[in-house]
């Protein structure tokens, strides 16, 4: 058998998803069933300090290899880096990803991609003018679960798609009426990008968009029509997101929904039904959420009446720790992208991550959320604060 593919990873920031991230890297691809490629985390920074990204890197339990930076400049400097993976509040995405493609690395990069469509169009062009790989690190998208519920639409299982809906509410009232995070929490707090819908409601979208857009053969891709209502929180960010895309010409429509107050699973048993249903002219396939790491399927059919198939799909965990939340994949997916030579991925093209992008820039704009020059400007700085973390 061939060695495996190397990639070699430098992550940006040190805060929760880096954490959980960067363990999935460093869990044996074997236990998931991978041999073709693997991962090396060589290096990590933090804007705070280079003690911030050292013990970030003992936490992970990364090699001792690995360097600490204090800077995301240094970080993007290292020449042993093949990728950079952003783990920055989604406000920072457009210049870190720029930083970091501008200093010549791949980049996979944490949802929201950005904050405008406009940055996500520079970016692309970046990475294009450059050679670079880029992605949209939707790990959703590369679940076995998510794939085999694409495969089953594309072979016609549930006839034609012609509605999804799709939610993603967490219940995070507080009771008194607000929400149970800090006002200055990145989740709430517009210098940072907050609201429900760029953190929450892009998985919604991602659903109804993987099974409806995504599917659209070459050539007939439709961008839909966008018609949002948006409850504001009293920082000024969404905290409730209703959004309809509606694709005339393929007569389909996706229904996304997300709130900060609510929750799509109250009991956290399920017991509330689906969290996506895609229906189809023959039937229809029930997703059990939580939409960003869903576990469970069920496909129910119009000539099989009373009959639902079930069926799940685990995230492998490795046997010792117990570690393993299927951020792995999305991995998997950079490094044969890199190994074959592809600059983009299949399973999220940067044209659909743009019209994504489009679609949540028009709902925010139909409910008047706006957000700061410093974070929607489309002009790179490479000293930006954003850049050098000097607040
Ligand atoms: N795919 C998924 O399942 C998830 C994705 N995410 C995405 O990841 C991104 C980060 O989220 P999360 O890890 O929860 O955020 P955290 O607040 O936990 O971490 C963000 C990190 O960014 C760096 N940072 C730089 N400037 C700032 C600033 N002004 N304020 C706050 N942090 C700053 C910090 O690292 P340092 O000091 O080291 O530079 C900080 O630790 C978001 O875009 C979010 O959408 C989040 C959770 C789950
Ligand atoms: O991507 C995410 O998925 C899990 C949520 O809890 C988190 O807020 C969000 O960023």
């Amino acid at each position: 058998m061939a060695a495996p593919y190397t990639l070699r990873w430098g992550i940006l920031a040190t805060g929760w998803i880096a954490e959980v991230f960067t363990k999935d890297l460093l869990a044996d691809p074997a236990l998931r069933g991978v041999h073709d490629v693997r991962h090396e985390v060589v290096a990590a920074a933090s804007s705070s300090s280079k003690d911030r990204a050292a013990d970030f890197l003992a936490k992970v339990k990364a090699p001792s290899t690995a360097k600490a930076y204090g800077s995301y400049h240094e970080l993007v400097a290292d020449p042993d880096v093949d990728i950079i993976y952003v783990a920055t509040p989604h406000s920072h995405h457009f210049q870190n990803a720029m930083l970091a493609l501008e200093a010549g690395k791949h980049v996979l990069c944490e949802k929201a991609l950005t904050v405008t469509a406009a940055q996500a169009r520079k970016l692309i062009e970046t990475a294009r003018a450059k050679g670079l790989f880029f992605m949209e690190a939707v790990w959703t998208r590369y679940f076995p679960l998510s794939i085999q519920v694409r495969n089953l639409i594309k072979s016609g299982a549930i006839g034609t798609v012609y509605r999804t809906t799709a939610d993603l509410s967490l219940g995070n009232d507080a009771g008194d009426g607000k929400v149970k995070f800090d006002d200055a929490h990145r989740m709430v707090n517009p210098a940072l990008a907050g609201g429900a819908l760029l953190d929450l409601g892009i998985y919604s979208l991602t659903w109804v968009f993987q099974t409806l857009y995504h599917l659209q053969p070459e050539g007939e891709k439709e961008s839909p029509i966008t018609i949002a209502a948006v409850t504001k929180y009293h920082t000024g960010a969404d905290e409730a997101t209703s959004i309809i895309v509606n694709f005339p010409r393929h007569k389909s429509q996706g229904i996304a929904t997300t709130s900060l107050r609510v929750s799509t699973d109250p009991d956290g048993q399920n017991t509330a039904g689906p969290a996506i249903r895609i229906q189809g002219s023959e039937g229809e396939i029930q997703v059990m959420g939580p939409a960003y790491s869903p576990l469970q399927y069920r496909v129910i059919r119009r000539d099989s009446p009373g009959k639902v198939e079930v069926v799940d799909c685990p995230i492998p965990k490795d046997p010792i720790t117990g570690w393993g939340q299927g951020m792995f994949w999305e991995a998997d997916e950079c490094a044969r992208c890199l190994r074959d030579g592809r600059k983009e991925s299949e399973t999220l093209p940067w044209e659909e991550s743009v019209v994504i992008m489009e679609v949540m820039e028009q709902a925010l704009r139909q409910g008047g959320v706006e957000y700061p020059e410093l974070i929607t400007t489309d002009v790179y700085d490479p000293q930006s604060p954003l850049n050098t973390g000097k607040r």
